[in-house]
């Protein structure tokens, strides 16, 4: 702590506990995260306070809400910010690092969990992480960022650190059962990445609806257009967001001058979908000098080898953006959910192709003594498919791969994608239903098990029980779990390993071959996790689904 306000002096900072205010947490959310943390902070702490005080009632003081104090920050969260420990306190400041002393301000205390939030007010001392300039003149008040000031390379560290952490917090399995987590793969592009924003803009306060303008909204000025203001629940008026591609940020641009040219047009508060789209050309003698004199100030025109990528922000959600992935034509519905940093995607679905398919007897046989392989996959099961992104990706490696997504709309996608692509027919199928259902529906002539491999792809939440228990009674030989969020990721990991809780099914069926991180969203504290499963050994399966071996290995026994 710095020197300047020390938390035992000065006592109109602090007041006694009074109400105790404790924390809810649903599962993967932020909050449960950031406890894990902190209690893990907490940890050492309690143990030799208890030692120290032991039959001592000794009351916690805390400094009064709004107060401004100095803390030296020990550790960064996986939540992106910075944790203090004073007084068997953990403060949780934003935008700091570790080593640095900063001003916060306390707005809120939890006593019970002995943690307090504070909002970051400014360094008193730089650590040693703390190197870079940020690029965004919003940084440390705009919600989206919590990185900026980091170099690119300890962003990566702290991103393996996140996945460590979740696996060892999240998925109930001991220590020997996750392997070490890989370094992180960082992104191609670290600011200019992202293909879609979606700025938005509320209400006026209290509805202002006019009589005398037949109870239309009335708006006294065009109100902030942008993202949350860091801590509260306010817009902030953001004029341009650096993480964005240069199209998307050229169409932010013009969307705000055309709402505020419009704006009483609006009943109440919007949402604007500013979405990249990429029109591929191919190339021919002196054109790209050509289309640099004709670019309208709405297109960004990028030279790429053989053809050229004339590059727009689409605004209309019902209509249709491409991507492209490598030389694969992705079309989406522009409103609909898709990948947000395309610069990564050709290196993660390269990641995914190489570990994918079965790995070779020698580091078979160095992970668990066991020179078996599995018989060759042949076949892919995409759950969560949405429109498509690794059935086709990835669909040369397979002869029969199928994907389901509850979404009918991303599913008329998924289908042309693959006719847009050149899939053959009669091996990629797409089926719209809840992934919950989808081995019902798989035909497992066409799909033995022993040569499928099954990629998982959920939403946040991650998955349902009910779909791990199907698919531990299916069994895959492989499984390749990819997920935005490596707490939920962690936990379902964990009941595949280790078997759903109070569940008498399968335990030990599968191993995790590998983990790491994929920064798709450089500056922020989000991280995508890619874990790698495969059958245990002794679990290994023939191609007519038999158990080949059930004696070697089986962790049930
Ligand atoms: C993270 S996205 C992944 C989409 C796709 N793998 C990609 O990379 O573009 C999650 C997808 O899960 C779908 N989804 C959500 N709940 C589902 C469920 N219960 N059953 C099947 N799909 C679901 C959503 O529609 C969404 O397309």
């Amino acid at each position: 702590m710095a020197q300047k306000r020390q938390f035992n002096e000065g006592k109109r900072h602090f007041k006694k506990s009074k109400k105790q205010k404790t924390s809810t947490a649903s599962e993967g959310s932020n909050e449960e995260v950031l406890l894990a943390d902190i209690r893990n902070l907490l940890k050492d702490v309690k143990i030799s306070d208890d030692e120290a005080t032991a039959g001592d009632e000794a009351v916690k003081q805390l400094p009064e809400i709004h107060a401004e104090v100095d803390l030296t920050i020990s550790e960064l969260s996986s939540t992106g910010d910075g944790l203090a420990l004073e007084n068997g306190q953990v403060y949780v400041v934003p935008f700091a690092t570790p080593g640095d002393v900063v001003t916060a301000r306390v707005y809120k205390h939890f006593e019970e969990e002995s943690y307090s939030l504070a909002d970051f007010v400014k360094v008193v001392k730089a650590g040693e992480h703390r190197t870079e300039e940020p690029k965004c003149q919003y940084f440390t008040k705009c919600s989206g960022c919590q990185f900026q000031h980091m170099p690119y390379s300890y962003q990566l560290i702290h991103k393996r650190s996140i996945v460590e952490k979740a696996y060892r917090n999240f998925s109930k399995l001991p220590a020997s059962d996750v392997p070490t987590v890989g370094d992180t793969i960082g992104s191609p592009l670290q600011y200019g990445y992202r293909t879609k924003l979606t700025p938005h803009f509320d209400a006026p306060p209290g509805g202002r609806r006019d009589k005398r303008n037949g109870h239309k909204v009335t708006w006294p000025e065009v109100p902030p257009i942008g993202f949350m203001l860091k801590g509260t629940r306010k817009t902030m008026d953001i004029e341009d967001c650096p993480i964005g591609t240069e199209a998307v940020r050229i169409g932010m641009k013009r969307e705000r001058k055309r709402v505020a040219e419009n704006i009483d047009s609006y009943q109440k508060g919007a949402t604007l979908l500013l979405r990249e789209n990429t029109e591929r050309i191919e190339k021919v003698a002196g054109m790209i000098e050509e289309d640099k004199e004709t670019e309208s100030k709405d297109e960004v025109i990028e030279d790429r080898d053989s053809f050229v990528h004339r590059k727009t922000c689409i605004t209309d959600h019902k209509a249709v953006s491409t991507e492209y992935i490598d030389d694969y034509r992705l079309d989406n519905p522009a409103g609909a959910f898709f990948q947000n940093n395309n610069s990564i995607l050709p290196v993660v679905t390269q990641y995914i192709r190489d570990h994918i398919l079965e790995d070779s007897p020698e580091a078979r046989e160095a992970v668990n003594g066991s020179s078996e392989t599995s018989p060759k996959i042949k076949n892919m099961i995409d759950a969560y498919c949405g429109s498509g992104f690794f059935t086709i990706t990835l669909s040369s490696m397979f002869n029969n791969s199928i994907g389901i997504d509850i979404s009918g709309q991303s599913i008329d996608f998924a289908s042309k994608n693959a006719k847009l692509n050149k899939l053959p027919e009669e091996g990629t199928h797409f089926i719209a239903a809840d992934a919950n259902h989808l081995f019902a529906s798989v035909d497992t002539k066409k799909f033995p098990p022993a040569e499928t491999v099954v990629v998982i792809d959920p939403p946040r939440k991650g998955c349902d029980e009910g779909f791990i228990r199907q698919l531990l009674s299916y069994g895959p030989a492989r499984i390749c779990y990819v997920s935005c969020n490596v707490h939920t990721q962690a936990r379902d990991v964990g009941w595949i390993v280790g078997g759903l809780p109070g569940d008498e099914g399968p335990k030990g069926q599968y191993e995790i071959e590998s983990l790491r991180g994929f920064d798709f969203f450089p500056q922020t504290s989000h991280v995508e996790g890619v874990a790698i499963l495969r059958k245990t050994a002794g679990q290994v399966e023939s191609g007519d689904g038999t158990v080949a071996n059930d004696q070697e290995g089986d962790k049930t026994e």
